[in-house]
């Protein structure tokens, strides 16, 4: 088991944008700084971290909406920056998908669900009866499959239309998904639904995983593994239930009390806490110099002493 390749491989992966603003000198924001993970296939790695820590980023270069600054990323032990024919970019495009947060944005509102997937179908299923594999893929999310096929996107709800994003995926016949906040625009009473489908679509489709998600308790629900980023870098990764059960790097502790930023959460006779938060915060931003082993499969970051944001 050990030695199986992972199906992701992300290896000192940085990404540098520079914002130009319309007066004024350009900056540039380090967004993500030497990140390196594994996924082993047919698992779930949560992906773990506050707004701005660069989870976005890490999901969107994965699907190829940014370039690293430096790093590769390796799909089966290939980097995919090395992918140079159409049809090994069109493969690698169709095994892996993403799912966005908002559960609209890559449905089109003038199509039935009907004709989103059996356009995925007739393109990466052509010899599968094309009715057939629509019933069976709308079974598989739980959508009910005589009266779905011909409802627009505006005419189901929000979790229906996650629902759909994730069938989706499945006509393209994906191997991987990156999950970017799936249930956070959601009712909160159905979000544990749809983790449950991830879940299911893990363990019956052998579906590899990766999971961004801000709220590091829903990881325990999906996710053998974790990784919480802070700042554009790991500061903690491993089995899910020793980092997020017995974490060992005080942001990761931070993140389980529920008080990332204690600027806004934390006032009065909390001061001495925030303060505390504060202190962790500021020496978790420095940058990463090794990882070290706290238990088998385990590791937290340890910092330079100078910060170098
Ligand atoms: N296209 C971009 N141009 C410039 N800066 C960007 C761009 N995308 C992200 N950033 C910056 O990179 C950093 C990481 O952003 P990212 O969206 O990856 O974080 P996140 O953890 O996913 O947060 P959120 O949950 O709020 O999306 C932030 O400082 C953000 O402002």
């Amino acid at each position: 088991m050990l030695s199986e390749t992972p199906i992701l491989s992300l290896e000192n992966l940085s990404k540098t944008f520079t914002l130009r603003p319309a007066f004024g000198r350009a900056t540039q924001v380090n967004a993500l700084r030497n990140v390196s993970l594994d996924l082993m296939p047919g698992r779930a790695l949560a992906l773990v971290g506050e707004s701005g820590s660069g989870k976005s980023t890490v999901g969107r270069m994965i699907v190829g909406h940014h370039t690293p600054t430096s790093g590769r990323i390796l799909f089966e032990g290939q980097d995919i920056a090395e992918l140079t024919t159409r049809a090994d970019q069109m493969r690698y495009r169709q095994a892996v998908q993403m799912v966005f947060q908002d559960p609209f944005s890559a449905l089109n509102p003038a199509h039935t669900i009907r004709h989103h997937l059996l356009r995925a179908l007739s393109l990466h299923q052509p010899d599968a009866d094309p009715e057939t594999a629509l019933r069976m893929i709308l079974e598989d999310v739980e959508l009910d499959p005589l009266s779905t096929p011909a409802k627009f996107p505006h005419e189901l709800s929000g979790g229906q239309r996650q629902r759909v994003n994730f069938a989706r995926a499945l006509a393209v016949k994906a191997r991987l998904i990156v999950a970017d906040e799936p249930t956070s625009m959601l009712d909160v009473s159905i979000r544990k639904s749809i983790l449950g489908l991830m879940q299911r679509l893990k363990d019956e489709h052998g579906l590899s995983l990766l999971y961004i998600t801000h709220d590091i308790a829903t990881a325990e629900y999906l996710a053998e593994d974790t990784a919480v980023m802070f700042r554009g870098q790991v500061v903690e990764r491993g089995p899910t239930a020793q980092v997020v059960g017995a974490p060992q790097h005080g942001y990761t502790k931070l993140l389980r009390a529920a008080v990332p930023d204690p600027e806004l959460r934390l006032t009065g006779s909390d001061a001495g806490f925030a303060a505390e938060a504060r202190r962790v915060r500021g020496q978790s931003a420095h940058d990463v110099q090794a990882f070290r082993e706290v238990s088998p499969g385990h590791v937290i970051a340890e910092h330079a002493e100078v910060a170098h944001a």
